[in-house]
């Protein structure tokens, strides 16, 4: 009872002991102003404190996350199945059991989470998997390491690309007086050239027949007169004639297999209002985008397959390009719905990725920087006034990945030749070229017009004031180019 009491009778004193000094306290905050005066300076001290303490942790973090990715960067990963399976397991358990000590071990764990998305098969699989099994704040990390490295290759992209073989490089150069942006892109040559040399040679992303010489006379992959040859696949609904076995093989596997085969051959079917509106409006536009947006499928379908990835993929490349902004129109509602219908029950999560605004930025792409492909075979008909060519016989179009940085000059240094009369580009000189100095093609028909009828053309096909040294040299404009 005693003890009880006391007990009692000490938590009541401290109590009163408490209350007194907070009623003190607050005396004393309220009525001396040295004494506010200094509660508000620790206050400000201890936030001023706390911010330095969380900056410094954002510091260390954002440093770590750098240094990881710069690490990660340059090891090197097993290659055979057995070893990738058997480092994955390793680093997940190294991850699980690091996250498991708490948040001192979150950096180290991330890491290791970052390290095995590295040899799994399908990373973007694997993120999701993270998403709903590790800590938040883990998952936050490896998310960062990702973005890292992602901005880190998008950034380093001119310095990898174009590959070093194909002589050139891509730069910047200032532009003069146009309506145009200030910068402009510019293929520049890494080496000395002679005239007749081939510069580079290049392989198209994206190719299409015109479609009034589709299923006759020209293969539907390389462009190439069938000169009697004739490989078709029973199953192609497009009814696409190749003129070797490997022409078939590649067009099924690219992007035939996946858009033109089905059991459904009804006229109503997606399939066959895809073909019509090639074959009826007579554009070979729609054709190629679904062929790039399946080779793009393909793109990824391999990888999860092979484990090998390119350094960029093929929307990397085409990412860059410049290109006019097509206005959304009846028409290209059509378009998209047409080629959203087509993908959907091809391709889960494909008619998403085909949203109006990519559809035409896609179209308006490809339609600024594909080439027309002109061929020996002389061309009767009056086709479809295509994209950029200075060249009679036009039977279809190309879009290029290197080729589409060439800028137009009214007496330029290159030209663009198809010598296999196939899609495979060349690009040889017409001058004398000089390392350093810049490729340029005509992207119309020069012969003896003057500036301002070229101009015209180029102001209404290509939108921009042609600023070649010829048009310069005839207006007796200044050439202020750095
Ligand atoms: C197909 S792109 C070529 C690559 C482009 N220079 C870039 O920056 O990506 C065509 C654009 O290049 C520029 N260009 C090409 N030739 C030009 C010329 N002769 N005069 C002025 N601008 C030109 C214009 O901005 C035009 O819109």
């Amino acid at each position: 009872m005693e003890i009880k009491k006391s007990v009692v009778l000490g938590i009541c004193a401290v109590a009163i002991v408490g209350i007194g000094y907070a009623v003190y306290w607050d005396y004393l905050r309220q009525t001396d102003p040295e004494f506010r005066r200094k509660l508000k300076k620790n206050k400000k001290k201890a936030a001023k404190a706390r911010r330095a303490a969380a900056e410094e942790t954002k510091v260390k973090t954002a440093d770590f996350l750098r240094k990881a990715v710069e690490q990660v960067g340059s090891e090197s990963f097993p290659t055979d199945v057995a070893a990738k399976e058997k480092y994955f397991m390793e680093q997940v358990a190294k991850g699980e059991s690091l996250f498991a000590v708490g948040e001192s071990g979150y950096h180290d764990a991330a890491l290791c989470f970052y390290k095995a998305l590295k040899v799994y098969p399908n990373p973007v699989e694997l993120i999701m998997i993270y998403q709903k099994t590790i800590p938040e704040a883990v998952f936050t990390l490896v998310y960062e390491m990702m973005s890292i490295e992602v901005k880190k290759k998008q950034a380093e992209y001119f310095e990898n690309f174009p590959p070093k073989e194909m002589n050139v490089k891509v730069q910047e150069v200032n532009q003069i007086s146009t309506s145009d942006d200030l910068v402009r892109r510019a293929l520049i040559s890494t080496k000395d050239f002679e005239p007749g040399d081939v510069i580079f040679v290049e392989h198209p992303i994206a190719s299409a027949l015109d479609p009034s010489l589709e299923g006759n006379e020209f293969c539907s992959y390389c462009l190439k007169e069938l000169n009697g040859a004739k490989f078709v696949d029973e199953s192609d609904l497009f009814g696409a004639i190749y003129c070797s076995e490997s022409c078939k093989d590649k067009a099924m596997t690219e992007y035939e297999t996946l858009l033109f085969t089905t059991r459904d051959d009804s006229p109503s079917s997606k399939e066959a209002r895809l073909k019509d509106s090639v074959k009826s409006g007579k554009v070979k536009y729609p054709l190629m985008i679904a062929r790039f947006l399946a080779k793009m499928v393909h793109e990824e379908t391999q990888k999860v397959a092979t484990g090998i990835e390119e350094e960029y993929s093929t929307w990397d490349h085409i990412e860059r390009l410049r290109f006019l902004s097509v206005n959304p129109s009846d028409k290209e509602s059509k378009e998209i719905k047409l080629m959203r219908d087509l993908f959907e029950t091809k391709v889960p999560g494909m008619e998403e990725f085909i949203s109006e605004e990519r559809y035409l930025m896609l179209k308006g792409k490809l339609l600024y920087n594909a080439y027309g492909i002109h061929t020996d075979h002389n061309i009767k008909e009056n086709l479809e006034e295509t994209v950029r060519s200075s060249q009679p016989n036009v039977i279809g179009a190309g879009f290029y990945r290197v080729a589409s940085y060439l800028a137009h000059s009214c007496s330029p240094n290159t030209e663009v030749r198809f010598p296999d009369n196939n899609n495979v580009l060349s690009i040889v000189a017409t001058k004398p070229i000089k390392a350093g100095e810049e490729l340029r093609i005509s992207y119309i028909r020069v012969g003896d017009r003057n500036c301002s009828n070229r101009r015209n053309e180029l102001e209404t096909k290509w939108r921009f004031n042609c600023t070649c040294t010829k048009c310069l040299e005839e207006t007796g404009e200044v050439d202020t180019t750095a």
